[in-house]
């Protein structure tokens, strides 16, 4: 086999994977090299989304919610069941089940479109070469035309709490617990410290969330923070903010964590498991040979343009090694545009329509700018929103939490933003999503016909409460 490639993508995740299939079904002889192996040592595309991201995550969400509503819900549907129980180990491998199907359905169809798959690790060497070693240690060297990197990123680590591999976690170890631990803590109240103490916590954990700082979920609308916020407490998460944590001992089968609360007073807490969850930084170790001429920025991000290129011609880099959100839809979409651009079409991407999602229950979901940035960027805008408990579906299903907010500009009445705090939050932010695609008006959705009954109606009467005319709740009188 030849060692030449038009394109070789360094990393299998959901940023490479679909580069690789995309850039094949644009008839390019392509190469995918990825390293991961799972815990049987047993090779896996997919990367950290399919292995120990979203995918297992949202398994065990899944898994916990319909355990919570078996326990406390379904009565109030007049279902009457007795001894619900949960089986950990049943739970963790249905989860390991569905990475394995999806992880395995990349391989068929990187077969199917003829990409070639090399288990190892890629290096990056100067002059588009790049060194692969195979799991077994063999070492050659590929060329390539054009090269995409697409390594990911891993979680980032704190001195006062440095994993232990069965106590101190990370999302890796806390998606494998094999019993629910009678005390959580998790420190960090972002994504993976939210979804992961969600699923414990329904299953019976005490679950502590440390967080550092002084407002919960900073970079959302604090509409959404305020009512998650409550919400989440109601559920029984005890998060703190203005929590710094200072220290943690492991001692025999649990660990001390010593933290400064909000007024600066140190407290410990003692828990039987401690996840960290403090963000994630990009992977490029041993990625880059050091004449492959290839820039980081200062905060050790690839550098690249708008286009995902590299300082490098023919070098290209997207996902989490790249600046803008660390998001598996926002990988594959860069992907996406880099295979198109090597294959010689017109690419682009719109970086200012990227949905970010929470999966907790109810789940947080927004597209857009919110009102602290508009109110920063001294833009006038105008806000409807409208409460799941008007909603006849939702009150139908029993899930009434949150609403739909949506932000348009006042002047031209295009549409900034919308956040969404509720049941089905992530799959309705596509419709603003593809609202603001196409530049569209709150009054475009206001006119759009909307199934009845359906919770999709919460997001067309937000729109038409933009201007006061919401029909199922009064409109606030516009100042
Ligand atoms: N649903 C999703 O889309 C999803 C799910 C999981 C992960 N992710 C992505 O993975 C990445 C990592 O997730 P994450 O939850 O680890 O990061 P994050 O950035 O979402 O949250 C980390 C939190 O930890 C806090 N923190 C940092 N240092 C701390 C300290 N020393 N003590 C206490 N708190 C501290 C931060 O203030 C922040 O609130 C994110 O970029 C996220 O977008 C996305």
């Amino acid at each position: 086999m030849s060692n030449k490639f038009d394109v070789i993508v360094i990393g299998g995740g959901p940023g490479g994977y679909v580069a690789a299939i995309r850039a094949a079904q644009l008839g390019l002889n392509v190469a995918c090299i990825e390293k991961w192996l799972d815990k049987n040592d047993k090779p896996r595309l997919g990367g950290t989304c399919l292995n120990v991201g979203c995918i297992p995550s949202k398994a065990l969400l899944d898994s916990s919610h319909k355990y919570h509503d078996a326990k406390d819900e379904f009565s109030t549907h007049g279902i009457g069941v007795s001894d619900v129980s949960m089986d950990v180990n049943a739970m963790v491998d249905r989860k390991d089940n569905i990475v394995n199907q999806l992880t395995s359905g990349i391989t068929g169809l990187f077969k199917a479109n003829g990409v070639k798959s090399f288990e190892g690790f890629g290096k990056l060497l100067a002059n588009k070469k790049v060194e692969f070693t195979a799991h077994d240690g063999k070492v050659e060297t590929f060329e390539a035309d054009n090269v995409i990197l697409a390594t990911g990123s891993v979680p980032v680590n704190i001195p006062p709490a440095p994993r232990t591999g069965d106590i101190i976690v990370d999302n890796e170890g806390a998606l494998d617990f094999r019993e629910v631990p009678k005390r959580l803590g998790v420190i960090g109240a972002g994504v993976i410290g939210l979804e992961l103490g969600s699923v414990w916590n329904r299953l019976g954990s005490e679950v502590v969330v440390l967080e550092a700082q002084d407002q919960f979920l900073s970079l959302c609308d604090q509409d959404l923070a305020k009512e998650a916020g409550k919400i989440f407490k109601k559920q029984g998460l005890d998060i703190r903010v203005g929590a710094r944590v200072t220290g943690s001992e492991v001692k025999g089968d649990e660990v001390e964590v010593t933290f400064l609360d909000a007024k600066g007073e140190e407290q410990k807490q003692t828990f039987d498991k401690l996840i960290v969850a403090v963000g994630r930084k990009p992977f490029t170790d041993g990625c880059l040979a050091a004449d492959s001429g290839v820039n980081l920025d200062e905060r050790g991000f690839v550098f690249v343009d708008d286009q995902c290129k590299t300082n490098v011609p023919g070098v290209y880099a997207i996902g989490d090694i790249v600046r803008g959100p660390m998001l598996a839809h926002k990988a594959s979409e860069e992907g996406v545009m880099v295979a198109d651009i090597i294959a010689g079409h017109k690419a682009q991407m719109n970086y200012d329509c990227i949905p970010s999602v929470i999966y907790t229950h109810p789940e947080l979901a927004w597209v857009g700018k919110n009102e602290q940035q508009l109110k920063a960027e001294g833009v006038k805008y105008k806000v409807g929103k409208f409460p799941f408990a008007a909603s006849g579906r939702a009150m139908a299903a029993n899930d009434t939490d949150g609403f739909v907010k949506m932000i348009a500009c006042e002047e031209t009445d295009r549409i900034l933003g919308c956040h969404i705090i509720g049941g089905h939050a992530a799959d309705l932010i596509a419709q603003a999503v593809i609202a603001m695609e196409f530049g569209s008006t709150a009054e475009d959705i206001a006119l759009t016909v909307f199934a009845h009954p359906t919770v999709s109606e919460a997001v067309h009467e937000a729109a038409l409460a933009v201007d006061g005319h919401a029909i199922h709740v009064a409109n606030r009188k516009r100042k």
